[in-house]
């Protein structure tokens, strides 16, 4: 089948909508209070997506809140030199949130704390921004389900966004990447994701992240297994079940990362409504820095689609990103499209 996103609107600019959050990286052992050295990088999920983008060549913009101070300057400025078009960020709120992580950990363990209360992005409330007016020349608009996750008012604001791109035939995409240390707030991601999903033209997650997200069952015993074939056999099934359940979805994107050891094995998965296309699969012993894989799949489905590519080649392209993102330090990809393709699996 060719590009399910063939006769969507395209060429205008691909808006990543969501919370920067600047990085902390303490080391396990405490030296950096005896070196007064704290490393740092920018991220926040849906500016990876943006980072990469930009990078790519394609027409990136990005969307989130920041106080309106000189640090946030800097920041906006070193986005711009990246070829971010910031023009949409709402200046206002108290302050930009944080993570810190252990260096060489992944946001899985103990190894994460966020410091984000009370930031700008989490101040956000419904009728505060002119979506007309972000959403001008936009043709693909993306969020993940780390932004429902933060607050009642943020959850509401997704939905006043999504509405507006909606009514604007804007192409969404959606991330659903589950952070067990948010969704403090009373509700579970099943009472509010559905309510957003039911937008979105491209769902990307994992199959237990639809299962806890959208209630889309997992077979108990496919775990266990540790097979491939039935890993891939679930992904068609959890895409079909999930295109049943929101028919405005055209393709469905399943990662399975799975620790091995120090390292990983990484394959994937794409649903184009017709057919279920599968990855080759990428092996590794050791990894530099797990954050951000995820958001690099993403924005290399985005890329691929957004390029034209058939659906084989979008999801090959987007594995290879976010294979080799495992290999950079930091929250965002480095790697250009040639140095992508050229590490595409035969
Ligand atoms: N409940 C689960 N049981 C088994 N494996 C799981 C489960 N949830 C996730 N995984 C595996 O872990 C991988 C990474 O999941 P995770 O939710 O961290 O992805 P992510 O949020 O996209 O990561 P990133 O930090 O790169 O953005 C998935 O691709 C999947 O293979
Ligand atoms: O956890 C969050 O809210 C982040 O945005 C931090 C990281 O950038 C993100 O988890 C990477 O996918």
């Amino acid at each position: 089948m060719s590009n399910p996103f063939e006769n969507g609107s395209s060429k205008g600019s691909i808006l990543s909508f969501g919370e920067l959050l600047l990085r902390i990286c303490p080391d396990a052992g405490g030296e950096w209070l005896h070196e007064n050295q704290l490393p740092f990088f920018v991220g926040g999920a849906e500016l990876n997506v943006a980072t990469a983008l930009a990078l790519w060549g394609l027409p990136s913009a990005y969307f989130t809140a920041l106080p309106d101070n000189a640090l946030s300057t800097q920041i906006l400025d070193y986005l711009q030199d990246k070829n971010v078009d910031t023009a949409p960020v709402y200046m206002g709120g108290d302050r930009i949130g944080l993570y810190y992580l252990t260096r060489g950990k992944d946001i899985k363990n103990n190894a994460l704390i966020y410091d984000r209360a009370n930031s700008a992005f989490a101040g956000l409330k419904p009728r505060q921004v002119d979506w007309d007016k972000v959403l001008n020349g936009v043709s693909w608009f993306h969020f993940s389900a780390i932004c429902p996750a933060i607050s009642q008012d943020v959850a509401d604001v997704c939905v006043e966004v999504l509405e507006a791109a909606s009514a604007r035939n804007i192409t969404i995409s959606v991330d659903l990447n589950y952070r067990a240390r948010l969704w403090q707030y009373g509700k579970q991601p099943i009472d509010v994701m559905p309510q957003l999903v039911k937008y979105a033209d491209l769902i990307m997650g994992n199959i237990w992240a639809a299962e806890r997200m959208l209630d889309i069952p997992v077979e108990p015993n496919v775990t266990e297994s540790g097979q491939k074939s039935i890993y891939l056999k679930e992904a068609q099934k959890s895409s079909e079940a999930i295109i049943a359940q929101f028919p405005k979805c055209k393709a469905v994107a399943n990662t399975f990362r799975f620790d091995a050891g120090e390292g990983i094995n990484y394959y994937t998965a794409l649903y184009d409504g017709d057919k279920l296309h599968s990855s080759k699969q990428y092996d590794t012993d050791k990894v530099v820095d797990k954050v951000g894989s995820g958001d690099c799949f993403m924005a290399g489905l985005i890329y691929g689609f957004y390029s034209k590519l058939s659906p084989l080649e979008t999801l090959e392209f987007a594995t290879s990103a976010a294979y080799q993102k495992l290999f950079i330090e930091g929250d965002a990809t480095n790697k250009t499209v040639q140095q992508i393709t050229n590490a595409i699996k035969l």
